[in-house]
């Protein structure tokens, strides 16, 4: 018995993990099978476990229900669902708690209940005595405190240990004022469990002991029974074997069985002493007792076989027994024994064996059945809910990865396409320039050709004065510029517009046709406010006129002079209008003193021909002065023509002069400044013909450059955009895998939960199990 105590308190406690609860409860197995009491206990211990696990479990699944947003792969009713299984759980364990092995006794008053309590207990904690002394239901149960205290059934408040001879004891004088008891109410005895002593070791196992007043004094079993047997395990009729079975006890067990199916019914034929003074027929009366009682537990109650009636039915002194355990405790000098005693201790002691075995089975099964079912139903009903998330979060994860796939697809098609977009926007680009560079330069030397046009255009009225030349010339150059850029933007840009137009139109189509849907209208904002592209053309022909020299004075188309500048201008490759008048002086450096560039030109073109007239001035003086080689030349020219040509050649020379001579007049004079001024512009117009196309091929460039750029712009903020989504995408991706992994393990620990309920309802429910006789 020593061992017992010891293994009870080495139990774990009751937080700890279920499997190492199943651990702990295998090396007591064997000490417990010996010992039915720990035998509740550790089953009560290892289903609190599971239902501990169950619990923790269902509030992980709840959890993650909760993470899970409104609406998403979980139901209102699935979240319903497992909050009513939390609910039952804890309703479950809260019951659970008060879980014990309860035993009650009955029997006509003064038959020796309390002192048969007693005796089991090894204590004399309730009040026994001669005549009626239990007025109520008195239930004694283990208190965790040193000190026992009282309470009444309804009532929390505690009552003084002493006070139990008083409420409890029908002779006590002093109960007259407390408050009227009836029969059927129960006043609870909360007696110290006494950890450290082995004879309480009842009331350490959690069984619980309910004594009754005399079956004989009230007819109330119903409400009696209704009230504090409907949950006990076993009873006890405590007979008194100097007498038979009354009606009235027979009755009450009659009732017993007809609201508990098979109740466990032992019955102790108490004052089994008196037995000692009857030294005759006392088999006889053993036997008879037998009879009868077997009779009534097997024929008229139906409770147990002939085979287990033989366990149910014992002959005992509860005084002897209590006596002699209360000397051995030294709490009395003498003890109480008649003759024969040690023969009904060893009964009492194997009515005690007996009884534990079948509490302890009975407890367990009544008990622990239910509960055990119950977790079994709510596991299934957890596993079928979470299957069904779990299946609905595989739909979902599947639906996610589609998604995600064809986003990704998109994102890539898109990136693809954007970058051939790019190289046949180069292609094209190039293309575009070579057009704009075929038509600009065209428009351009058409231009040329029509400077006359645009020059006889100009109607000013001339004035022959150097002021009046001077701003003629001016106003000239300015309304010659108007014309050429207007006329040269209104043909390039006519003749390209339309297809820079739709170039850029393709490229928008294009671009659109590449988004998708959603992302569209971001490009259809981006392209709606563009004003359609114009070339910007400027000739400058102020700049051009520049270094325009007008020449009006008579100049003989044959002299030597207009000879020169006509041969200084296709050497240097020169307007001749920009050679200047006075050969010898490079006066264009005066003149243009604020162009720094242009000064630069402008010195080494006078420079170039101050030596260039130098040198044919040279060479005819030199054929002037050389008289001699003017003879001989003349000679040889004579000889070989002969005079009369000389003479013909010499009047035409002369004619054409005087011709020219009188044609020089001011109207002349302004054919002649405009001849000039057209012929230098064209010139210079040449001169610069590549610039100005390479500057129109910049801008057309430029303004596709503009809309690509644009175009690039918006679908690089929507492949950030895309990029975003795919990222958003995968998350939620990684949170329903994480969602299922996590719902994997509630999972498997729910299946886990069911092996242990498997395991203990073959280690403690079976009729097989260790525990059943
Ligand atoms: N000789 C003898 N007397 C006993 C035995 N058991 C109980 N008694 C005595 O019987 C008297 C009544 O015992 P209780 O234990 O009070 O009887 P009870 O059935 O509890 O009576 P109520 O409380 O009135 O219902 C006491 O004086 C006991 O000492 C026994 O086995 N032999």
């Amino acid at each position: 018995m020593s061992g017992t105590t010891s293994l009870v308190h080495n139990l774990p406690a009751s937080g700890d993990s279920n499997h190492r609860g199943m651990h702990s409860l295998k090396n007591t197995r064997r000490a417990a099978d010996n010992e039915p009491l720990l035998r509740f206990r550790e089953a009560k211990k290892v289903l609190g476990d599971v239902y501990g696990e169950l619990k923790e479990n269902v509030g992980e699944l709840e959890a993650v229900y909760k993470d899970i947003k409104e609406n998403d792969f979980v139901s209102a009713e699935q979240r319903a669902e497992v909050e009513a299984i939390r609910d039952s759980i804890k309703t479950i364990m809260d019951t659970f708690q008060r879980d014990n092995m309860k035993v009650v006794f009955f029997g006509r008053t003064s038959n020796g209940k309390s002192t048969t309590i007693n005796a089991m207990l090894h204590e004399k904690v309730l009040p026994q005595g001669m005549g009626h002394t239990t007025c109520c239901f008195l239930q004694v149960e283990g208190s965790e405190e040193e000190v026992g205290h009282l309470q009444l059934d309804d009532n929390p408040q505690r009552i003084d240990m002493q006070m139990l001879g008083k409420i409890g004891h029908a002779l006590s004088d002093e109960n007259s004022d407390l408050p009227a008891m009836g029969q059927d109410s129960l006043l609870r005895v909360f007696h110290p469990k006494q950890t450290n002593s082995e004879e309480c070791r009842l009331l350490q196992n959690d069984v619980v002991i309910l004594d009754s007043p005399g079956v004989d004094l009230s007819p109330e079993f119903d409400s009696w029974i209704d009230k504090h047997c409907l949950d006990a395990d076993v009873f006890v009729l405590v007979s008194n074997a100097e007498s038979t079975l009354t009606q009235a006890e027979k009755n009450f067990f009659l009732r017993v069985a007809k609201k508990l199916s098979k109740p466990n019914v032992f019955i102790l034929n108490n004052r089994w002493d008196a037995s000692a003074a009857e030294t005759e027929n006392i088999e006889e009366v053993k036997k008879q007792h037998l009879t009868r009682f077997r009779h009534f537990l097997v024929d008229e109650l139906d409770v147990c076989s002939e085979r287990e009636v033989n366990d149910r039915i014992f002959f005992v002194s509860s005084r002897e027994v209590l006596e002699s355990r209360l000397k051995a405790r030294g709490l009395v000098q003498k003890a109480y024994q008649a003759e024969g005693h040690g023969t009904r201790a060893l009964e009492f002691q194997n009515f005690e064996r007996h009884f534990e075995q079948c509490i302890s089975r009975s407890a367990i099964h009544t008990k622990f059945e239910a509960h055990n079912r119950r977790a079994h139903e709510m596991i299934g009903k957890m596993r079928l809910n979470l299957n069904s998330v779990l299946t609905s979060a595989a739909d979902q994860r599947s639906k996610l990865q589609n998604s995600l796939n064809e986003s990704t697809r998109v994102f890539n098609e898109c990136r693809v396409n954007f970058t051939q977009f790019e190289q046949a926007y180069r292609e094209q680009t190039e293309r575009l320039r070579a057009e704009v560079h075929l038509k600009v330069s065209a428009d351009f030397f058409e231009e040329i050709s029509r400077l006359d046009a645009i020059i006889d255009r100009f109607e000013q009225p001339f004035d022959g004065s150097n002021v009046g030349i001077a701003q003629y010339k001016q106003d000239l150059a300015v309304f010659v510029d108007k014309c050429l850029s207007s006329d040269l933007e209104a043909r390039c840009t006519g003749g390209l517009m339309s297809r820079i137009w739709n170039l850029e139109n393709d490229m928008f189509q294009y671009v659109t046709k590449i988004l998708s849907e959603p992302y569209q209208n971001k490009l259809e904002e981006v392209w709606r406010y563009r004003a359609p592209f114009k070339f910007s053309i400027c000739v400058d022909v102020p700049a051009l006129v520049n270094d325009f020299h007008e020449d009006l004075e008579f100049r003989f188309t044959f002299g030597l002079h207009a000879m020169i500048r006509r041969i200084i201008a296709y050497r240097s490759g020169q307007p001749v209008t920009a050679i200047n008048a006075n050969l010898l002086t490079p006066l264009a450096l005066k003149q243009n003193e604020k162009n720094v560039v242009r000064d630069a030109d402008a010195t080494a073109a006078a420079e170039e021909q101050a030596m260039m007239t130098q040198m044919v001035l040279t060479s005819a003086a030199f054929l002037a002065n050389g008289s001699l080689g003017v003879l001989v030349v003349g000679g040889i020219v004579y000889k070989a023509v002969g005079w009369r040509v000389i003479a013909v050649g010499g009047a035409a020379y002369a004619g054409l002069y005087a011709w020219e001579r009188m044609r020089w007049n001011s109207s002349a004079k302004e054919q002649h400044l405009k001849e000039q001024f057209r012929s230098h512009l064209a010139a210079r117009m040449q001169q610069v013909s590549t610039a100005h196309t390479h500057h129109c091929e910049t801008q057309a460039i430029r303004e596709m450059d503009q809309v690509f750029d644009g175009l690039k712009a918006t679908v690089g903020g929507v492949h950030r955009e895309m990029k975003n989504d795919l990222d958003v995408e995968k998350t939620q991706i990684d949170a329903v895998d994480s969602t299922i992994r996590t719902l994997g393990t509630i999972k498997g620990k729910a299946v886990f939960l069911l092996r242990n309920l498997e395991q203990f309802a073959s280690s403690y429910l079976r009729s097989d199990s260790p525990s059943s006789p």
